[in-house]
């Protein structure tokens, strides 16, 4: 199973956080990660093994929602920040709208991830 992982800067620290929380579910049920570039960097520090691809404005969201029409991805946790501006905002909402389109589970907030983590 292959989840995205996304977080804006605002909220990276949250998903080093998720992370670390649900460390164990990750390991026991084999989960690949992927994830935009910088997200990915602070991941990796965490001590998580990622595959990450380009940072977000770069087109990062873009190759995770290419991931997601294309079936490769199942699950996508996007941690949002919704009080900053987005030079990419266009990506961003490609991604939540493919994710619909192929009827793939997102989380944008902690809290939904919880949820979801928890019936992976
Ligand atoms: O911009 C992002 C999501 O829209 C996240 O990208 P980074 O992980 O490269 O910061």
């Amino acid at each position: 199973m292959e989840i995205a992982l996304i977080a804006h800067d605002g909220k990276k620290a949250e998903m080093v956080q998720f992370l670390n929380e649900h460390r164990d579910i990750l390991h026991q049920k084999k989960i690949n990660l992927v994830s935009t570039g910088t997200t990915g960097e602070k991941v990796k520090k965490a001590g998580f093994e990622v595959h990450a691809l380009l940072s977000g404005p770069m087109g990062g969201d873009a190759q995770i929602a290419a991931r997601v029409a294309q079936g490769q991805c199942d699950m996508v946790l996007f941690f949002r920040d919704p009080l900053d501006r987005h030079p990419h905002e266009p990506d961003i909402l490609m991604l939540m709208r493919l994710c619909d389109v192929h009827n793939i589970p997102l989380a944008t907030n902690p809290a939904t991830a919880e949820l979801l983590i928890k019936a992976v």
